[in-house]
């Protein structure tokens, strides 16, 4: 029995949201980034506390957030989903979608000094210091568009898991999700059957890892070596509700996001 204490892992920001039901206490920040927005970014901006796109990401609130309601006026849609801040180096955010999140009272902060981190990189730090980022209450951060698409902005992505192990970041595509479980705890993921899954993968990108144990999995590692040139478990599949890993090295986990049960009817705006 190991001493290391236990993180608890759980996607149910992709559960309609019902705040009677919401026991986990759990708050997320959203970040919309500049990829073709998933089909559950409505259910994901109602769960959020606080809203940011990350540049051109505010192009894609208000050019595709609307195809999701095609009975609404476009106008009424992209005034009921105004991002809390855009945050950038602002060379892909258009005129006139900046102008019209300004005029709404969007917070607009143009870093367009820094070219040596990432528009996801500001916007996490952002949230970091935010005030709504409470000690006793960290808030949890969500990231669409993160995946598919240009391999070095992929690549980018993954390396903010690892700049801020601290941080829980989640990256989202229509397809899956990735987030880090660092090596200085025990990992519980609890999966939502309906949502999520069977596809799944356990990835040692930073570092290799000596031993790695899990249960839950249809092929289970135990005190398993996995190294890039050698084993690494991908095209695994979720066998049971609860998943555990332990691990001597960060690794990435990342699951299938099923097509199903996701739809815009299924949460009320
Ligand atoms: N094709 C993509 N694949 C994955 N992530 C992306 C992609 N395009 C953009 N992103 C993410 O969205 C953020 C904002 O995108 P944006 O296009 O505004 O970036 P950018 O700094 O202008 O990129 P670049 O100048 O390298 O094209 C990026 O920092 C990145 O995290
Ligand atoms: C070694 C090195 N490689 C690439 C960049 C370029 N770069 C990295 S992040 C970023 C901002 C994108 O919004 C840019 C332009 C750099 N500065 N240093």
């Amino acid at each position: 029995m190991s001493a290391m204490d236990v993180m608890l892992h759980s996607s149910s920001f992709l559960l309609p949201l019902n705040p009677v039901d919401d026991t986990t206490g759990t708050r997320y920040a959203l970040i919309v980034l500049n990829q073709s927005l998933p089909r559950f970014t409505p259910l994901l901006w109602e769960h959020a506390k606080l809203r940011l796109c990350a540049d051109g990401g505010a192009n894609r609130i208000y050019d595709e957030l609307p195809l999701f309601f095609p009975h609404e006026d476009a106008l009424a849609i992209r005034n009921r989903y105004k991002p809390d801040v855009i945050k950038g180096d602002m060379d892909s955010i258009r005129r006139d979608v900046l102008d019209f999140y300004v005029n709404l009272g969007t917070k607009v902060i143009d870093e367009s000094q820094d070219q040596d981190t990432t528009d996801l990189d500001k916007c996490i730090l952002y949230i970091r210091d935010s005030t709504l980022n409470q000690e006793t209450s960290r808030l949890h951060i969500l990231a669409t568009g993160a995946l598919g698409g240009r391999f070095d902005h992929e690549a980018g992505n993954l390396n903010v898991l690892y700049r801020y192990p601290d941080t829980r970041i989640v990256l989202l595509s229509d397809d899956c999700l990735i987030q880090l479980l660092p090596k200085s705890h025990r990992h519980e993921i609890h999966i939502q059957s309906s949502l999520e899954g069977p596809h799944c993968g356990l990835i040692p990108i930073g570092t290799p890892s000596a031993k790695t144990t899990t249960s839950g999995l249809k092929w289970d590692l135990t005190n398993t070596e996995m190294r890039f040139g050698g084993l690494i478990s991908t095209s695994n599949l979720v066998k049971e509700e609860k998943i555990t890993v332990e691990s001597d090295s960060d690794l990435l986990w990342t699951i299938s996001i099923k097509k199903t049960g996701l739809s815009i009817e299924d949460h009320t705006p």
